[in-house]
């Protein structure tokens, strides 16, 4: 059991992690607010054209690739139709396939070639804005005529520096992969309750 020095630093430590939390919150609502509303924009054009967002990311991201699309499939807060989404980290023989026969690199791109229609939107999640497969899955979106909304944090990486004109980046004002999380969720959770008030109206 910790002692009672320990129990103290430990608490001090859970407020520092929200204070931190609660700091990169406010420095991202300022720098992104209006790129959050075009963001569930370009998701809701999407929708309404009955096109499909793919989504992927690594480790924590491949977790929120998952929460994203399972919010679309099925329904965040309200009652409303199915909209289409396949998050692309889900399926273990196609991933363990592509990863011992090509590269760990093209573990997303390689499924962007086969599913990825123009129209479709790619949500590609990187903390560092540098893992090699996200990068992958960018440059795929993009030959098969998709548009992307990337969630980075840091500097944005080699993500933020390849993206089109057209493309979303959604930068998380932190430099640490837990608190970027953090916020990356806060933005699917944003981008879904405008997707929802979009379909349902507000309520
Ligand atoms: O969830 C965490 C840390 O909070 C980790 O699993 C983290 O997601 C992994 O290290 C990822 O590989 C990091 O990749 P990325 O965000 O830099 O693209
Ligand atoms: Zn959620």
């Amino acid at each position: 059991m910790p002692n009672n020095a320990d129990h103290d630093a430990r608490n001090a430590l859970v407020s520092r992690l929200f204070e931190d939390s609660a700091r990169a919150n406010r420095a991202t609502l300022a720098a992104t607010n209006h790129v959050i509303v075009a963001a569930a924009d370009r998701v809701i054009a999407c929708v309404d054209a009955d096109h499909k967002i793919l989504s992927c990311g690594n480790g924590g991201s491949a977790g929120d690739a998952q929460h994203f699309s399972s919010e679309l499939i099925n329904r965040f807060e309200r009652e409303r139709r199915a909209l289409a989404a396949i998050a692309l980290t889900t399926e273990s023989s196609t991933l363990t396939a592509i990863a011992n026969d090509y590269d760990y690199d093209r573990l997303f791109s390689r499924q962007i070639e086969a599913l990825g229609r123009q129209g479709d939107v790619l949500l590609a999640i990187s903390t560092s804005g540098n893992s090699a497969n996200v990068v992958a899955a960018v440059h795929s979106a993009h030959a098969q005529g998709m548009s992307v909304i990337a969630l980075t944090g840091k500097d944005g990486g080699a993500l933020a520096a390849l993206l089109s004109d057209s493309d979303i980046e959604l930068r998380a004002a932190a430099d640490t992969t837990a608190r970027i999380q953090e916020m990356h969720l806060l933005f699917i959770h944003c981008i879904c309750r405008l997707i929802e008030d979009h379909l349902l109206g507000t309520g």
